[in-house]
């Protein structure tokens, strides 16, 4: 983020004029060329080809020196200097809240300078994520956001590029098919039953430390061979913390290696040895199939082999516990959903727990999930850094910017979500007009979840297990605020009720 130090002046009062405050001014916002067409006008975002007619000019404090920084503004958007770096400041302590307010203010489409000449720009309209996932994928890599992570994922799926990312992803897409992951169904349901069967009726539980357990006992058993339910509290706590460092080690400069971060944030370093230990176990483990599978290709190194393992334990099981949390917590504000969820599960299931083939008969159980995911999206934003120029749907986008289209905008925007705040799993049911990008709960294009199918499978056959004999209710007055670093999940413990139905 810019160092950029405000100052200010004022006049010296002269004669007899009566004493007026003067306005306070920013000495280089009164230097500032004004753009030729206002940043938030209509006509400006109408504009055939806005940027071709005005740069903007901003005047900050970089690297000790007073600089006159031009930006090529294409879309609306705050002024470089003091305007951008407040809306960095905010974008520092509460990410999501900002995305919101800037699109918001500014529209769809939002440009914030930072830096030297760079632009972050945030786009929420289906037809901008078309294009940066899909259409023109292999202008973007993985944003300097993702920098933090890498440091600790190394040359995992996540985190990878070029001819490394390919080699791994065709090692891992297989065991990812759809009709390997079926043969995974029993597990996910028995590790559900299991875990079930141990809440004790009419008890306040922690439901997202609950469903994280569960979602880590499957990911380890189905893909590792390992069991690592007793891992779940302190593997929890380890990813809070890696969490928090990757939001903070977005804005330190040269982060490229974990002493770097261990030295400003040593609370880090109990958490990661954690994972190390796990990673460690899960490898030298006898090895599910997908374990199995990487062990035997012989295309991974060793160090590459822990990477990929820990990216898979972190990505699978995380994500699709927020979710589930997200989901029960819906379910319980919203009774009349509940009750249309347990109505199908009876009738399909009759009394028996789930199978594979269940999934297709359980419509409005998956579009219960789908909805809770549309208004929590646990991956909240999806970023990346443009190669080349580029022009994004009427949107110019200079070579090095970095780009946002974070699906929890999309999927609140109100254009093709009516009421975009309720909770309304029936736009879920049958055929939809909407456009395939208003929804991308798990991304696009070639970095598209790997394990989409997985998480999708695992959460419905969790959902009509659990909902099968239990129900869960929000302990009462509670109300849930979510947190947004890597992922989107409850800021807290989820105290809900289990009782049996
Ligand atoms: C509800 C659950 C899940 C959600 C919402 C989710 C969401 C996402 C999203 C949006 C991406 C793309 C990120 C980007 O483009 O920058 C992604 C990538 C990925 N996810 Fe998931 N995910 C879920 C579950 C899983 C599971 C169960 C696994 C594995 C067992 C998994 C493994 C991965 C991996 C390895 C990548 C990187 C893929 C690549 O770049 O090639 N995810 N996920």
């Amino acid at each position: 983020m810019p160092n950029v130090s405000p100052a200010v002046s004022g006049g010296r009062r002269t004669g007899t004029t009566p004493r007026r405050r003067s306005p306070r001014r920013w000495p280089w916002r009164t230097r500032t060329t004004p753009c030729a067409l206002p940043t938030r006008s209509p006509l400006w975002l109408t504009s055939a080809e806005p940027w071709q007619a005005s740069p903007a000019y901003g005047v900050g404090i970089y690297g000790g020196g007073m600089r006159l920084l031009t930006y090529q503004r294409s879309v609306a958007g705050p002024r470089a200097g003091v305007e951008a770096a407040q809306w960095w400041g905010r974008m520092a302590r509460d990410p999501l809240g900002t995305y919101g307010a800037l699109a918001r203010r500014y529209g769809d489409a939002v440009q914030v300078p930072f830096g030297m000449r760079r632009s972050f720009f945030l786009l929420s309209r289906p037809e901008h994520a078309e294009h940066v996932l899909v259409a023109n994928q292999a202008n973007y890599v993985k944003a300097f956001t993702y920098r933090p992570l890498r440091v600790f994922l190394g040359d995992g799926l996540l985190t990878s590029e070029g001819e490394t990312w390919r080699r791994h992803r065709r090692l891992v897409q297989p065991v990812f098919a759809q009709r390997h992951i079926v043969a995974y169904a029993p597990q996910m349901v028995e590790s559900t039953r299991g875990a079930v069967e141990r809440w004790p009726d009419g008890v306040l539980l922690d439901a997202a430390e609950q469903l994280r357990r569960l979602t880590l006992d499957v990911v380890g058993r189905a893909l590792f061979g390992s069991e690592l339910a007793g891992e779940a509290a302190r593997t929890g706590r380890s990813l809070e913390a890696l969490q928090r460092a990757a939001k903070i080690g977005t804005f330190l400069p040269r982060v490229a290696a974990r002493r770097g971060l261990y030295t400003r944030m040593p609370w880090l370093k109990d958490g990661i040895a954690h994972l190390d230990g796990m990673v460690e176990t899960v490898v030298k483990g006898s090895g599910g199939e997908l374990l199995d599978l990487l062990k035997e290709s012989g295309g991974l190194s060793e160090d590459e082999l822990r990477d990929e393992v820990l990216t898979l334990l972190l990505a699978g099981h995380e994500t699709t516990a927020a979710s589930m949390a997200w989901t029960f917590v819906l379910l319980s504000r919203y009774p009349a959903a509940r009750e249309r969820l347990e109505g199908e599960v009876d009738e399909v299931l009759g009394g028996r727990d789930p199978q594979a083939d269940d999934v297709d008969r359980l419509p409005w159980t998956r579009a219960v999930l789908s909805e809770a995911m549309r208004l929590y999206p646990p991956a909240w934003t999806i970023e990346r850094d443009a190669v080349e120029d580029d022009d994004v749907a009427g949107v110019r986008i200079p070579a090095g910017s970095t780009l946002a289209v974070p699906p929890y905008l999309l999927h609140r925007n109100a254009e093709f979500w009516p009421n975009p705040e309720g909770f309304q799993p029936e736009r879920f049911m049958g055929e939809s007009e909407r456009p395939r990008y208003a929804y991308l709960p798990f991304g696009g294009g070639k970095r598209i979840c790997v394990g989409a199918g997985f998480a999708m499978l695992e959460a419905t056959l969790m959902l009509a297990t659990i909902s099968r004999t239990h129900r869960l209710d929000l302990a009462p007055g509670m109300t849930v605020p979510g947190r947004a670093e890597v992922t989107y999940r409850p800021a807290g413990p989820v105290p809900m009720r289990v009782s049996r139905r």
